[in-house]
């Protein structure tokens, strides 16, 4: 048998060097040109087993190229290469039809072995067509932690396979879980996402599955659950580790018969649904502590995506700040500049929040400093050292204040206190969270002396949604004769 022929296409001569002795080494017949033309010709010729082609070349840009091959020789597997390391360019690789993308630079046993899979695979279904006007960009960053994850997200873009996106909080699981859904197959379906730790234990089955009139007190009228409402579409199950156990059965059920009866029925329900889930715990310890079921873990953790905490990608900083100044700008703030020194310093802090803490700081920033350029005093100023040891601390540097979550705390052991040995009813999470509102917009009305647009920006909510809280909950704020 003859040895597979490698077309490859860059303008760049040591990449071709590189790439000739590589290919050729691992028994590879190698044809290399600076150009697109020359490409298309081989092409169109009949040529070659597999491409390997640059993005940018000096007469046409690969991706407009990559639809006229699909077409011709939809068989002809492409692997592109670029520098240009965004999300977007992996995803465009990915819709215009690329076997895999590789940013460069590149490892060339990856390389090999990537070239060795593409030739040994049966053939390949054509690509959906290609989606123009995505200009939008709904990942940020270019560190190569974040490359490794655009990578895997193309590929799992046109599948179907379950995944277990594992981080800290406020990495960017949902966001991850989004951008797969808006850009992939199901993406004319609906997204659904549900966070277990949102919800009363005792409901979780009923909202995740629907239940029947009268399956249990209260249950006034059947009712859809999630997946009937994420059908044809994907469910996010946030928060996974916190699903109570009869949950998790039913849930293992459905991935393994793709069905499941709603809470009070017998008629199994087929679902067509594709599940992603997310955790910022440690699943493996929940299972030990028997607290999660393991085949359920198998099932879910099918494709695992680990996204690493801000301060192992400190790189991407300058890129979120930028994106999230972009953002307030668009919202109507005036337009700011963080300059290098203070990047510096932000860059040199550990975000135990995350990037969820940045936009936060980014907001605050913009909203309460009138200069147009944020410098490093300002920067230090805002940041605190990290010297947070209790979760709770934690979360006070990752909501940016002083001590909010210690004073909830506080308030809620004095609470339980109360109740002595018995336990309060029910409900509470969502209780404590309705309780909270009214005095936080009170609060941050009273400091801004009644002015909603400040509060708004203040309290990181959309001033319209301030407003109608306002209407809603009835919050007056009282101006004294100084404010006034
Ligand atoms: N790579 C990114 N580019 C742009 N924005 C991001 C990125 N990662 C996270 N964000 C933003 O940070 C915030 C937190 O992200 P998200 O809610 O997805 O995190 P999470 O990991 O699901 O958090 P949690 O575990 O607390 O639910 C969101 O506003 C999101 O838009």
């Amino acid at each position: 048998m003859s040895a597979a022929t490698i077309l490859v296409a860059d303008d760049d001569a040591a990449i071709r060097t590189v790439l000739n002795q590589a290919l050729s080494r691992a028994g590879y017949e190698v044809r290399i040109t600076s150009n697109a033309a020359t490409l298309w010709r081989w092409v169109q010729a009949g040529e070659g087993d597999m491409v390997i082609t640059d993005v940018v070349m000096p007469d046409e840009n690969a991706f407009d190229l990559l639809p006229r091959i699909k077409r011709l020789r939809p068989d002809l597997p492409v692997l592109v290469m670029s520098a240009q390391n965004t999300f977007m360019t992996a995803i465009r690789a990915s819709e215009k039809g690329a076997y895999d993308y590789l940013p460069k630079p590149f490892d060339l046993t990856e390389l090999i072995a990537i070239v060795g899979r593409a030739l040994s695979e049966p053939k390949r279904k054509p690509s959906r067509p290609e989606d123009d006007g995505q200009d939008g960009m709904p990942l940020v960053g270019r560190s190569a932690a974040m490359q490794e994850i655009y990578r895997v997200l193309a590929r799992l873009m046109q599948t179907d396979l379950t995944l277990m996106i594992t981080g800290e909080s406020g990495t960017g699981k949902e966001l991850v879980a989004r951008a797969l859904h808006d850009y992939g197959k199901r993406r004319n379906g609906p997204f659904v996402a549900i966070n277990m730790a949102a919800i009363p234990r005792d409901l979780i089955e009923s909202e995740l599955f629907g239940h029947e009139k009268g399956a249990f007190t209260g249950a006034q009228a059947r009712s859809t659950g999630r997946f009937e409402q994420a059908e044809g579409g994907t469910l996010f199950l946030d928060e996974i580790g916190d699903m109570p156990m009869d949950a998790q059965t039913r849930l293992l059920r459905v991935l393994q018969q793709g069905e499941y009866t709603t809470v009070g029925g017998r008629t199994p329900i087929r679902t067509d649904v594709r599940i992603v889930a997310a955790t910022n715990k440690d699943l493996k310890q929940a299972i030990n502590q028997g607290l999660f079921r393991e085949d359920l873990y198998y099932r879910l953790n099918v494709v695992p995506l680990r996204l690493p905490p801000l301060r192992e990608r400190s790189e991407d900083i300058t890129d979120l700040v930028r994106h999230f100044v972009q953002q307030t700008e668009k919202e109507g703030m005036a337009p700011k500049r963080f300059d290098n020194e203070a990047l510096d310093v932000m860059k040199s802090y550990p975000w135990p929040g995350n990037v969820r803490e940045l936009e936060n700081f980014v907001r605050r920033l913009t909203a309460l400093y009138p200069q147009d350029v944020i410098t490093r005093e300002i920067a230090s100023s805002e940041l605190k050292p990290d010297i947070a040891s209790s979760p709770a601390e934690k979360a006070d540097q990752r909501s940016g204040s002083v001590s909010i979550s210690h004073a909830v705390e506080e308030n809620m052991r004095s609470y339980f206190a109360e109740f002595g040995d018995s336990l309060p009813p029910p409900g509470l999470y969502d209780r404590v969270l309705a309780e909270m509102e009214y005095p936080l917009i009170l609060a941050a009305l009273t400091a801004t002396r009644g002015n909603q647009i400040k509060a708004a920006d203040l309290l990181g909510l959309n001033r319209n949604t301030l407003r109608k809280k306002i209407r809603e909950l009835g919050v007056t704020v009282y101006r004294s004769a100084r404010m006034a």
